[in-house]
């Protein structure tokens, strides 16, 4: 069938509205009508090139929200109809990683979502006969996508597809890296290092968890209305210092934050956010996804010292068990969505979503069909 796409066809150009080709769903696959999908900055970073998994030409998108429109051999879980939020963290439920109730790190369409294709090694999209490939299992940039059944979360089908599709990557995210990473307790302390649609997810997160001070970092102070409003005790913005950020930090609060997250990916303020966490026991969950060749650095002496260096995919949310959950949380106002669609528009204009996200004027833009 044909579906119209934004098509990355190489990295660092803009994307191209095309109409693709798109092969229908093979055993354990699911064709689904994408309505809805957030612009996240991985979908930026990849396109960027410096994402040592990126390749082109490909499909973007993984913050999406859709409708299965038909099944593959042998799928059970969901059917035609069905509204579904498409994971880049499958759950199979079977592998060794879904067993361990240690992680949400599935591995069963991991080795191919990685080389953009689908678990059989073949892509299902294609433009004037060559091969395009998918991303992160997702592909929500185009209207119709292909997607393994394991990686597919069913929801309450009420639900508003403008928002929930947020809960494919960067609200989950946020609220995870909390509650499942950092395990953020009442009256903690907390330090946020970015202000996107991570950042602010994290911030919202802090204040369900009831963390006491919650200090929001971002060099665009324009953020940091929106970050009052989720949450946030203070907000510092680097710029107005004429010291390290972290020093900063430590000498608000005696001995430095509980908790720090880097929702940036710039490998200098993970170094920063890890050095402002307390001495003896703080913690700093790196979200940020840094590009290829990038390392993190510090004084040993750091972690000598009790602080503890975390990361977090999907902030530890197995997809298939808690996105339905999560939905209905947010259908009765306890995860608050909306705050973050700043911005909407149609798949045509969808390159102005990555203008405003590098100019700093977006929290999320959502794209629709
Ligand atoms: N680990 C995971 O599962 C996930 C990771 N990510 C990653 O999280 C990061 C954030 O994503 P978004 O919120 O969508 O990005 P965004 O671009 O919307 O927000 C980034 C924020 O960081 C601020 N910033 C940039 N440089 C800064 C600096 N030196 N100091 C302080 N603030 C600075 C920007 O002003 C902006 O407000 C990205 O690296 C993205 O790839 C996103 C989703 C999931
Ligand atoms: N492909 C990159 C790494 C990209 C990355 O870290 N992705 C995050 C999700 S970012 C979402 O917006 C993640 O969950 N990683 C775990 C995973 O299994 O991909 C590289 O190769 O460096
Ligand atoms: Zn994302
Ligand atoms: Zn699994």
């Amino acid at each position: 069938m044909k579906s119209r796409a934004a098509v990355a066809f190489e990295a660092g150009k803009p994307l191209q509205i095309v109409e693709i080709d798109v092969a229908p769903p093979q055993a354990g696959e699911v064709l689904v009508r994408i309505t809805h999908t957030g612009v996240c900055h991985t979908d930026a970073f990849t396109l960027s090139g410096d994402d040592p998994e990126g390749i082109f030409p490909a499909v973007l998108g993984h913050e999406g929200a859709g409708i299965v429109v038909e099944v593959g051999e042998g799928v059970t879980s969901v059917k035609p109809g069905d509204h579904v939020i498409p994971l880049y963290t499958a759950e199979c439920g079977q592998c060794l990683f879904c067993k361990s109730g240690k992680t949400n790190l599935c591995v069963a369409v991991r080795a191919t979502q990685g080389k953009g294709v689908m678990p059989d090694g073949t892509t299902r999209f294609s433009y004037n006969g060559q091969p395009v490939y998918h991303y992160m299992g997702c592909s929500t940039f185009s209207e119709y996508t292909v997607v393994a059944e394991v990686s597919l979360a069913k929801v309450n089908p009420k639900a508003n597809p403008e928002q929930v599709c947020l809960l494919g990557c960067g609200v989950t995210t946020g609220l995870g890296a909390v509650k499942n990473t950092a395990k953020v307790q009442p009256g903690d302390s907390v330090a946020v290092f970015g202000l996107g649609g991570i950042g602010l997810a994290v911030i919202q997160g802090a204040k369900m968890a009831g963390a006491g001070r919650i200090i929001a970092i971002d060099t665009n102070p324009s953020k940091f209305e929106l970050a009052r409003t989720f949450g946030a005790t203070d907000c510092v913005n680097p710029k107005d210092h004429d010291k390290p950020i972290q020093q900063v930090i430590v000498e608000m609060t005696g001995w430095g934050v509980d908790h720090s997250f880097e929702c940036i990916g710039n490998v200098g303020v993970m170094r920063a956010a890890l050095e402002c966490a307390h001495r003896g026991w703080g913690q700093s969950v790196i979200i940020g996804v840094a590009g290829a060749g990038q390392e993190i650095s510090t004084r040993p002496f750091q972690l000598v010292t009790g602080r503890k260096w975390l990361g977090t995919a999907f902030g530890g949310v197995k997809g298939r068990t808690e996105l339905p959950g999560m939905v209905e949380d947010a259908m009765a106002g306890r995860i608050q969505l909306a705050p973050f669609v700043t911005h909407t528009m149609p798949l045509t204009e969808i390159n102005e979503a990555f203008d405003l996200m590098h100019a700093g004027k977006s929290i999320r833009s959502v794209v629709y069909y």
